[in-house]
C-alpha cells in the first residue's frame, strides 16, 4: 500500500509492502540517469546492498558507501566520510542519496542530503521496524553530539520512502522490540483505539505475525504522516511524537550512545511520562499499569538504568530541543491516546518520578 505525506511541493509517497526491493518501477523516475550514492553500514550491506543496487540500476552513476554500524558512529566524523565520498566522486547538486538501513543511517544520510551543496534529494529505504514506523518519515535528520542527542541536524524531507517488510525478517530480536516502543508511542500520544489493539495483539506482534505487523506499520505511518503534514517543523502538534524522548535521550546520552537502544530508552521514558502524569492526577493507576504491562509483554524496559540518579537526568533534560527559554517542556498524557505539551513541570514531582522509575542499584 502507498500512503502520502502531504506537504505541497515537498509531498512524497511511503510505499509499504513485501518484495518492494525488487520493484524498480517504484524508484525509476527518481533515479534515472542521475548520480546515485547508496549509504549503508557493514551489517546491512551483506544482506541488502546487492538487491538495492539492482533496484537502482537505472541510475546514471551508482556508487555505495559502507559506514561502520552503530549509534556511536552517528556523529559529524562519520558524516564527513559521506561528504568526502561525494566530492571524490564528483557528485553534483542533482545527485540523489539513498539511505539503506535503520534510523542511524537514515538520519545521517538525510542530514548529508540536507547539507551537501546546500541540499540534494534523498530516498529512505528503512530496514528496521523503528525506521519503517518512524524515522524514515517526516524529515528529521541529524547526528548526535556528546552533550545531546540529535543536536546537530535539519528538517529535510525524503523524496520517497520504500519500506520492504521482508527486510524485517533478518532483524535481531532486541532491535525489533526497540521498534515496538515507537509503535506503542503512537497509541499513547493520540490513538487510544490503536493502543487497545496493541494490547490484544502484543504477543503475536512480538512473534512478528506478518499480517498484524503490516497493519501496525501502516497505522503508525498514517499517524505520523498526518501529524507531519499538519506541523512539519514542530511548532505544535509534532512535539507529541517526542513522548518519552526527553527522558529517553537523557538515558542514551548519559549511558553512552548505543548502550541503550533508542527504542529501549524511549520505552523507559514513556513509563516516566505516564508516572508523572499519574502524580499530576491526570492518569489513573490502571492507565499506568496498562502502559507498563504492554511494554513488558513487548520485552521492553519499564525503568531507567540503575546507574542513573536524578542528578544525572536533570542536566541532560535541560538541553532538550523542546525546551523554551531555559524552561523544561515535557509531553505528558491526559489519558491514553491524548497527550499535551506541559511547560510548568513541578520539580518535586519530576524528581519523584525519576527516583521511582529507576532500577534500584
Ligand atoms: N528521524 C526521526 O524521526 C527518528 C525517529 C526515531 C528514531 N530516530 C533515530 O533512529 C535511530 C535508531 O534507529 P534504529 O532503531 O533503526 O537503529 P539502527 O539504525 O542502529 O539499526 C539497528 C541495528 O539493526 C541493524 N539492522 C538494520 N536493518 C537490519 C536488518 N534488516 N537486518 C539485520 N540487521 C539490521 C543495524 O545495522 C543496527 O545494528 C536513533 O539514532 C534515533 O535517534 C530518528
Ligand atoms: O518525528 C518526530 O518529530 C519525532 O520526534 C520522532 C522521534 O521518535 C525521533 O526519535 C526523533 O528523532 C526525536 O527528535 P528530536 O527532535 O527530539 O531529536
Ligand atoms: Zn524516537
Amino acid at each position: 500500500m502507498t500512503l502520502d505525506v502531504n506537504l505541497g511541493e515537498r509531498s512524497y509517497p511511503i510505499h509499504i509492502g513485501t518484495e518492494l526491493l525488487n520493484n524498480a518501477e517504484l524508484v525509476e523516475s527518481l533515479v534515472i540517469d542521475r548520480q546515485v550514492l547508496i549509504i549503508t553500514n557493514d551489517t546491512i550491506a551483506p544482506l541488502y546492498l546487492r538487491a538495492t543496487e539492482k533496484l537502482l540500476s537505472s541510475a546514471g552513476t551508482l556508487s555505495s558507501l559502507i559506514l561502520p554500524d552503530g549509534e556511536a558512529f552517528k556523529n559529524l566524523t562519520t558524516l564527513n566520510q559521506v561528504f568526502d565520498r561525494l566530492l571524490t566522486l564528483g557528485y553534483s547538486r542533482n545527485c540523489i542519496l539513498v539511505a539503506l538501513g535503520g534510523g542511524v543511517i537514515g538520519d545521517m544520510t538525510g542530514y548529508a542530503a540536507a547539507s551537501y551543496q546546500r541540499g540534494v534529494d534523498f530516498i529512505q529505504i528503512p530496514t528496521t521496524l523503528l525506521a519503517q514506523v518512524d524515522s524514515s518519515v517526516g524529515g528529521k535528520t541529524g547526528v548526535n553530539h556528546p552533550l545531546g542527542k540529535n543536536m546537530i541536524g535539519a528538517f529535510h524531507q525524503p523524496r520517497l520512502v520504500l519500506a520492504d517488510m521482508n527486510s524485517l525478517k533478518t532483524l535481531p530480536d532486541r532491535e525489533y522490540a526497540a521498534g515496538l516502543a515507537e509503535v506503542v508511542k503512537y497509541g499513547i500520544l493520540g490513538d487510544s483505539e490503536f493502543f487497545s489493539w496493541l494490547e490484544v495483539n502484543a504477543e503475536k506482534l512480538l512473534a512478528r505475525d506478518p499480517v498484524l505487523l503490516a497493519q501496525a506499520v501502516e497505522r503508525c505511518c498514517q499517524n505520523k504522516a498526518t501529524i507531519v503534514a499538519e506541523d512539519e517543523k514542530e511548532s505544535g502538534k509534532r512535539a507529541l511524537l517526542n513522548l518519552g524522548h526527553t527522558f529517553g535521550h537523557a538515558i542514551e546520552a548519559h549511558m553512552g550512545y548505543g548502550r541503550w537502544l533508542h527504542g529501549e530508552a524511549v520505552s523507559a521514558g514513556m513509563v516516566m511520562a505516564v508516572d508523572l502524569a499519574q502524580r499530576l492526577g491526570w492518569l489513573t493507576e490502571q492507565d499506568v499499569s496498562r502502559v507498563r504491562q504492554l511494554l513488558l509483554v513487548m520485552q521492553l524496559p519499564v525503568e531507567g538504568p540503575a546507574e542513573m540518579a536524578v542528578d544525572d537526568y536533570l542536566p541532560r533534560m535541560a538541553v532538550d530541543k523542546k525546551n523554551l527559554d531555559g524552561r523544561l517542556r515535557l509531553i505528558l498524557p491526559r489519558s491514553i491516546g491524548c497527550c499535551e505539551m506541559v511547560s510548568t513541570v513541578d520539580h518535586q514531582l519530576l524528581c519523584e518520578t525519576l527516583r521511582s522509575c529507576s532500577a534500584t542499584r
